[in-house]
């Protein structure tokens, strides 16, 4: 039998016999020499899906049996990426199917890549959560993701002239053998209407219907479930409305249902505020909850102070939180629970992860658009909103903080009895006031200007609903402060980000429930991110370590230690890095016909475009580079270490600065790849359409990747996480999980630069507006594209503006003050690499350091010291 329980005994012959069948059954033709790849794709997708979903029935039955407590994470986005080689290699089924489809004559890579990638994320968090549900499962631990069935996931992007061009990621043409429809499993889902008596009449309904993917752990019989729901019309069609010749009425109900779940917003750091984005989040939130309480009812009747005990809720982000308004919303009017007993159940049910400090990332949702689509959520979200700051009266901290509000506010003039206009009590009253006119001046406040009561005033800082700071009178609800108050755990994702999130933006919150404050540094599956992407240095990790348990043991990997100086064993690594940058290479060569030599060192970049992660300041270092390299003589030239420099990355489509980062980097490829001058001593290449399937084989033919954001601005990082597993070295500053890395691996052996987080506060309150000590080279190469020697000259003015100058605000995310130090690192590196033993020893040294961050070791704090789930593994039968 496979590791974990699936028989495999019936031997190849059987498991050979099962994929014809299943072959034919999907193919179109009985030779299976006809079929296209798609076909056999589908054809052995069904053959592994059987096994799947016997092993997913079977640990779903039990969990059910044992009525044992679930993890639930709610996601507005799980970035899967292809599940064939996972699902296979997971099941431990690898090798027998490795050989019945040699038998076949089908090569796996071609079946691999005949596979959809399954979009539904952005990037970081979205692909955090499905690192995470392969953790829950391979840990045994009952647990289900829930999210939203995108039809089109995030666009596939394409190059067109050098420009970002988005096009829809169709992906479920060919429908989808990992997803298992549950058409019995439905809930209606309403919106709009009216409250009368807390009784609320939704104007609206649609239906949100299940589909469960099933996750299967390694190295043991579990399978978890992620739950996806696709939005449907309560009424399929209006006949009524056809026979009239409104055929567009006859669909608009339609229309309006499968809207909901259409497509996933392609913003990763930007709130949009759009109505349809809050009607996406209620949606998959509230057919979550009503799923989980069904089956809770189902088993524990109306027991719900026990629901606690038997289910905890993971908010991704702020995107799932309107969870803590519709669990109260369930449990008052559909339970018929009071409001204590109904908000005591939902803080023990809810935990919150914040991903993110950037302002424009924090959802703040207007009153008035949360009170029209959700209005009796808006009624429970004021309620816990009064009820909090009535709270904070009794706190100590606050009522100190509140006494001196009152006690700093100017003192009030005796208050002058505003008599109401005409109301005349005594003719002196009449003769010394003018009715309504206090005396002693403009104390009192504007007609209808409400006097700012001390308390208000210090509790402001702690209100759920605030103030729009950009429009007067517009109160926005804060779903982040909603998530902190309604849940029982807050959580940053790496060590210096939740320092700064008790610092800043949840500073007031910390100070008066620091009890709730936690971290959990994230981490990546080392199953598809080192064993399964990079077979061949999977296989020397095993035989040098005596076996595979590091791939659920990860810690293990710090046995490679004692072979990084090994001689040996560094030509085998280096050998198999080698291999891994030729298939690199062939693939760039596929995907944009640009041929690469494999002897440079392989430099990337691959993340999200954003101005914060500073691209800029990777491109500004090879236009400088390129100056270099040109201003040199022959025999300077020959000092150079040639280098090839990958970057890759989608940026939002509205994202304006974004997207002409992109065309920096084709235009600077375009110039510098058809320069003879240049040759081989330097290539840029823009990889197009980065995602997971992409990362698979970009990474481990990586040997430096760059994670060089503003210190305190990029949270963890994930992708940092992955290239050190894959034995590539990193430069980077002190920022997010950078820093735990360098721990990890020995600060020594990274690349560091910049400006501590500390000092960046400094720049933005004051140091910038004076700095002049521009680095001559910054200023030359920004020249370069201020005067068009990547072409395009007008179209870079404003990126070019955008970093100059700093005493006019430029310049936000420090790319100057930061560019002299990160030219020196570059420089390290350069140097390094002429020293391959001593570059492959480092690049031992990641691996061997990595341990740390297997999402494994994350996921059991977070359910030692947030779920309290605890493992049930499925006793093999
Ligand atoms: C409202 C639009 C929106 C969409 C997505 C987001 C995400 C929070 C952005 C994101 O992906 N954040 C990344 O999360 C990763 C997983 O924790 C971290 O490693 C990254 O540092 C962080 O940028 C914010 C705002």
């Amino acid at each position: 039998p496979g590791s974990n329980g699936v028989a495999t005994s019936e031997g190849d012959s059987k498991l050979k016999e099962s994929i014809l069948q299943n072959l034919l059954n999907t193919g179109s033709s009985t030779h299976i020499e006809a079929l296209d790849a798609k076909d056999v794709y589908r054809g052995v997708a069904q053959s592994v899906r059987e096994k799947l979903v016997a092993a997913f029935n079977r640990t779903q039955e039990y969990w059910r049996e044992e009525d044992t407590k679930f993890i639930y994470y709610l996601s507005a986005e799980f970035l899967m990426g292809r599940s064939l080689l996972n699902t296979v290699q997971n099941l431990g089924l690898g090798g027998p199917y490795g050989e019945v489809l040699k038998e076949l004559g089908v090569k796996m890579e071609a079946l691999v890549d005949a596979e959809q990638n399954a979009a539904l994320g952005n990037g970081g968090l979205g692909r955090l959560a499905a690192c995470f549900l392969d953790s829950i499962a391979t840990l045994d631990l009952p647990g289900w993701g829930y999210g939203i069935r995108y039809k089109y996931g995030m666009f596939k992007q394409a190059l067109k002239g050098g420009y970002q061009d988005e096009l829809p990621d169709i992906w479920l043409t060919n429908g989808n053998p990992w997803e298992i429809a549950r058409p019995n499993i439905t809930y209606r889902i309403g919106f709009y209407g009216t409250v009368d008596q807390f009784q609320w009449s939704p104007a609206e309904e649609v239906i949100a219907k299940a589909y469960d993917n099933p996750i299967p752990g390694f190295q043991t019989s579990t399978v978890g479930n992620l739950r996806l729901w696709e939005a449907l019309p309560l009424h399929e069609f209006d006949l009524a409305a056809f026979n009239k010749g409104d055929y567009v009425q006859a669909v608009e109900e339609r229309r309006k249902a499968e809207d909901i779940s259409a497509v996933l917003y392609p913003n990763d750091a930007t709130e949009y505020g759009k109505e349809l984005r809050l009607k996406q989040q209620y949606f998959f939130v509230s057919a979550s909850l009503q799923d989980v309480l069904a089956r809770f009812r189902e088993r524990h009747g109306a027991n719900w102070p026990l629901l606690p005990e038997k289910a905890c809720f993971q908010m991704n982000d702020t995107h799932p939180t309107i969870a803590v308004a519709e669990l109260m919303r369930l449990l008052i009017d559909c339970e018929g629970l009071g409001w204590d007993a109904a908000w005591a159940i939902t803080q023990k049910c809810l935990a919150f992860t914040n991903h993110t400090v950037m302002p424009e990332a924090l959802e703040k949702w207007p009153v008035a658009v949360i009170g029209k689509l959700l209005p009796r959520h808006m009624e429970i979200i004021d309620k816990i909103d009064t009820i909090w700051k009535d709270s904070l009266k009794e706190q100590e901290k606050v009522l100190g903080q509140v006494e001196a509000a009152a006690k700093s506010a100017p003192p009030k003039p005796p208050k002058a009895e505003i008599k109401p206009k005409g109301a005349v009590e005594s003719l002196t009253d009449a003769l010394t006031f003018k009715a309504g006119e206090p005396s002693g001046g403009k104390e009192e406040p504007e007609e209808g200007e409400e006097e700012e009561d001390p308390v208000e005033a210090a509790l402001a800082k702690y209100s759920i609903i605030t103030e729009n700071p950009w429009e007067k009178g517009v109160k926005l609800v804060n779903m982040a402060y909603l998530a902190v108050v309604g849940s029982k755990a807050v959580n940053g994702v790496a060590a210096i980000h939740s320092e700064i999130i008790k610092d800043t933006i949840f500073k007031d919150f910390y100070d008066v429930m620091p009890h709730k404050f936690q971290n959990k540094t994230n981490g990546v599956t080392p199953r598809r991110w080192l064993a399964w992407c990079n077979p061949a240095l999977a296989a020397l990790i095993t035989e040098a370590l005596g076996g595979d348990e590091w791939i659920n043991d990860a810690t293990r990997l710090s046995g490679l230690r004692k072979f990084a100086d090994d001689k040996d064993f560094q030509a085998k690594w280096r050998a198999i890095k080698l291999a891994n940058k030729e298939r690199l290479a062939a693939k760039i060569k596929e995907r944009t016909g640009v041929t690469l030599p494999t002897t440079p060192l392989y430099d990337i970049q691959i993340k999200r475009i954003h101005e914060y992660k500073r691209q800029y300041l990777n491109l500004l270092s090879v236009a400088w580079r390129y100056h270099q390299i040109k201003a040199a003589t022959p025999l300077e030239r020959s000092k150079f270490v040639p280098r090839v420099v990958l970057i890759g990355g989608k940026a939002a489509s509205a994202y304006y600065m974004a997207k002409k980062i992109i065309r920096l980097t084709t235009a600077i490829g375009e110039t510098v790849n058809s320069d003879p001058d240049v040759s081989d001593l330097l290539k840029v290449v823009f990889l197009p359409d980065y995602n997971v399937d992409w990362a698979e084989v970009i990474i481990p033919g990586s040997e430096l990747s760059q994670h060089i954001s503003t210190a305190g601005t990029e949270a963890s990082g994930t992708s940092n996480m992955k290239f050190a597993m894959n034995g590539c070295l990193i430069i980077g500053t002190m920022d997010g999980a950078n820093i735990e890395i360098a721990e990890e691996v020995g600060k020594e052996n990274l690349f560091v630069f910049g400006m501590p987080a500390e000092d960046v506060q400094g720049w933005r309150d004051g140091k910038r507006a004076e700095w002049k000590d521009y680095d001559p080279r910054f200023t030359t190469a920004l020249n370069m594209i201020k005067d068009g020697v990547f072409g395009d000259k007008e179209y870079f003015q404003d990126l070019a503006d955008s970093i100059s100058d700093m005493s006019k605000g430029n310049d936000w995310f420090l790319v100057a003050p930061d560019f002299t130090d990160y030219l020196r690192a570059q420089a390290e590196v350069d140097k390094l690499y002429l020293d391959q033993d001593e570059w492959t020893r480092r690049s031992i040294l990641y691996t061997a350091g990595s341990g740390f961050f297997s999402s494994d070791r994350t996921i059991k704090q977070y359910a030692d010291e947030i779920w309290d789930v605890k493992p049930m593994p499925v006793p093999s039968s």
